[in-house]
């Protein structure tokens, strides 16, 4: 006869960060260098789902990540948020004799995020959220966003941003234990409805040097992150939060690319340098600086009308309100043209003639090599963490009834 199950199913946003972290002042309890802002985009486009389940028919822990079974104990950032779960579990059975003992029960977890992992496009910040979030909901721990928030972030440290939806600031602390370094969240998506994002994925694959290593690097081989740890950043994350309070897109936009540059600036500074990204992500920076010239040349009332930033891949975001969202893709689908064959731009409509009057007043080149884009996701600011199930659920489960994992659709 089977034993009782308990089981929890939940989702969670990515971010993409618009103040980047990067540099690591306690690489285990990834404690920052500095602060860093983020927005968390919507999960209807990108999501990682995670299901975990306690049963004392369960022999031993396993985890399977998109289908492929990862050895829990040999990766740290899991071990650090699946023990840490499990002990503040314990902690409330001891001091709660009603409470079923499910914290000795064996756990099995299965994730599977609907977009490439490893490639750039915070797989880890969704991923370690989502473990914390579906763990804090099956243990039934009485924590708010803040606290799960620095769980989390000892999984990955962009993680800890995605607990919460809107516009988000990771503040670095000072405490050595790490117990001041968490997430708050600066704004609701609500505050600021017409803000969008769309991802121009330039390359799906795994990444060369992985950010874990790729900071590590930098901050010990960089004279110029001291300068962006100590100058640029502090500075950046005051003005930023004034930006987003006041919906001020010229500022927002000029921070972002601002420090999506001093980032990528820090990269090439590493010694041997570190280049995220390639000629295409070069072409699209200087396409958006000449777009939004053309654009207040035309009489927009704005100096930036849309912003790029880059994390540890050759990927675009660009940030646009939802106004110019359109026109900005349109010239897009001109200046990096698809192959007959090829229907990334299919499903949008554009106002060619809209699109023709700034391609006039524009000066960049349109990118000889066809099909620079693998993927374009054009979505919007998001909410935090959903909870799908709080008990075994057939339909949304990720595991079948007996424990194993259900194969991916
Ligand atoms: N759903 C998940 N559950 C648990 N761990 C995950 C999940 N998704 C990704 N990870 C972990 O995160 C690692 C990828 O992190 P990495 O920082 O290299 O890439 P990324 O997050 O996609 O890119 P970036 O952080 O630079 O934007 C994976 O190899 C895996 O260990
Ligand atoms: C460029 C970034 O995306 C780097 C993210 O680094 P990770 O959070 O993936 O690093 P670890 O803490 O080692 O897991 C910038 C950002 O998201 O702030």
């Amino acid at each position: 006869m089977s034993l009782k199950v308990y089981e929890a199913t939940c989702t969670a946003p990515i971010n993409i960060a618009v103040i980047k972290y990067w540099g690591k002042r306690d690489t285990k309890l990834n404690l920052p260098t500095n602060s860093s802002l983020s927005v968390t985009l919507s999960q209807d486009d990108l999501h990682t789902k995670t299901t975990c389940r306690v049963s004392p028919d369960l022999k031993d822990d396993h985890l399977w990540l998109n289908g492929k079974e990862e050895i829990i104990a040999q990766n740290k950032r899991l071990t650090n948020v699946i023990n840490e779960m499990r002990a503040q579990r314990k902690r409330m059975e001891e001091n709660d004799n009603s409470l079923p003992k499910i914290s000795d029960y064996n756990l099995h977890i299965c994730s599977n995020n609907n977009f490439p992992t490893a490639a750039g496009l915070a797989s880890s910040a969704a991923g370690f959220a989502c473990l914390t979030y579906t763990l804090a909901t099956l243990y039934q721990l009485q924590l708010d966003n803040v606290q799960l928030s620095t769980i989390a972030r000892t999984g990955s440290g962009s993680a800890c941003r995605s607990l919460q939806g809107g516009y988000v600031a990771w503040e670095m602390g000072e405490k050595e234990d790490g117990s001041d370094s968490h997430a708050i969240q600066v704004a609701t998506r609500e505050h600021w409805p017409e803000m969008q994002a769309i991802i121009l994925v330039v390359n799906d694959t795994k990444k060369k040097t992985s950010s874990t290593l790729g900071m590590q690097h930098t901050v010990a081989t960089s004279p110029l992150i001291q300068h962006r740890i100590k100058h640029v950043v502090p500075k950046a994350m005051e003005d930023m939060k004034k930006a987003i309070l006041n919906k001020d897109f010229d500022s927002f936009a000029e921070i972002t690319m601002r420090d999506s540059n001093s980032f990528h600036a820090v990269c090439a500074d590493t010694f041997p340098p570190i280049y995220y990204m390639n000629d295409i992500s070069r072409a699209i920076v200087n396409a958006v600086h000449d777009y939004n010239a053309a654009k207040a040349a035309l009489g927009s009332a704005q100096k930036y009308t849309v912003a790029y930033t880059f994390d540890a891949g050759p990927n675009a975001v660009l940030y646009v309100e939802k106004k110019d969202a359109n026109n900005v893709l349109g010239v897009i689908s001109r200046l990096f043209p698809a192959a007959a064959d090829n229907n990334i731009y299919e499903r949008f409509t554009f106002n060619e003639k809209e699109v023709d009057e700034v391609l006039a007043k524009m000066s960049t080149p349109v990118y000889q090599q066809m099909n620079a884009f693998k993927r374009i996701i054009d979505t919007k600011v998001g909410d935090g963490p959903r909870i799908l199930a709080k008990e075994f659920n057939e339909n949304v489960s990720l595991l079948k009834a007996n424990g194993e994992p259900k194969e991916l659709l």
